[in-house]
């Protein structure tokens, strides 16, 4: 057996974990084409890496058949109840910063924080007779921040990418996404709640603790945590 490391199997997360990994003596790279994704490791022993999407890598290590993982905070966070019992976090690695927030249309003058929205849900509703909806793909951690938060009469809908259009396209009033640059966001005439900040994320090194770590696997991890220093 050897000792399995999840990475993202594509774009800017990939890229940079293959790059961090290098520099701290381990090489992956891909096995074949672009379009392959079996992985393949250089200088150290017993390791193999299994190239996955970014958003499949938490439940991954939760069912304990990866050993280690690349991916953001969010995506642990989001996708693993109680994830502490069942991650632990090794290393953050300085890339795929991005936060977590909630934004409302510019145009809302009167909405600049969490309580202002509580109010426009309320008058949302007696006006339309329906609830204020926030499109997300992050529904645990929405929830519970709203919720901690006070602010009741909305409903979450689902969206798994593009969330920003979702306003202008009047599928929804308001969007709980992540944000880097700002840019989508501007781009698309929303603003965040002053106190909207949910999570700030970043590409995170995690380690299984359910996975079997037998003598092999054992002997690579502590090989792995010696190189990381
Ligand atoms: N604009 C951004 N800048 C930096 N990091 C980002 C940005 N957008 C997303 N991320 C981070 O990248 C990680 C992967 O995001 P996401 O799930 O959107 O990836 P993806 O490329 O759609 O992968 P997949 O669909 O294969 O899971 C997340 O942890 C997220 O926080
Ligand atoms: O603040 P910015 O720098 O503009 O980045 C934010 C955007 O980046 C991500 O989208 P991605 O490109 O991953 O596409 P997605 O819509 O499929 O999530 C995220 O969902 C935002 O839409």
């Amino acid at each position: 057996m050897t000792l399995k490391l999840g990475v993202p199997s594509k774009g800017r997360l990939m890229e940079k974990t293959f790059a961090w990994f290098a520099r701290h003596g381990i090489e992956l790279s891909r096995a074949g084409s672009d379009r392959e994704y079996a992985g393949k490791v250089d200088g150290i022993e017993d390791v193999s890496l299994i190239l996955l999407s970014a958003g499949e890598i938490p439940r991954e290590l939760a069912a304990g058949r990866i050993h280690l993982g690349v991916t953001g905070t969010d995506l642990v966070h989001e996708k693993l109840p109680r994830w502490e019992q069942q991650v632990e976090e090794i290393a953050p690695l300085g890339f795929g910063q991005a936060d977590l927030v909630i934004a409302v249309p510019v145009c809302w003058v009167d909405v600049e924080t969490l309580d202002d929205l509580d109010a426009a849900a309320a008058a949302f509703r007696a006006t339309h007779g329906h609830r204020l909806r926030i499109a997300t793909k992050y529904h645990r951690m929405v929830r519970e921040f709203l919720t901690d938060s006070g602010v009741a009469d909305y409903t979450l809908v689902d969206s798994q990418g593009a969330t920003e259009g979702t306003v202008m396209n009047e599928t929804a009033e308001a969007i709980a996404d992540i944000t880097s640059t700002g840019e989508t966001l501007r781009a698309n005439h929303l603003k965040i709640l002053s106190d909207g900040l949910i999570l700030q994320s970043q590409a995170t090194l995690w380690r299984s603790r359910v996975a079997e770590y037998g003598a092999t696997e054992k002997a690579a991890l502590t090989e792995v945590m010696r190189r990381l220093g």
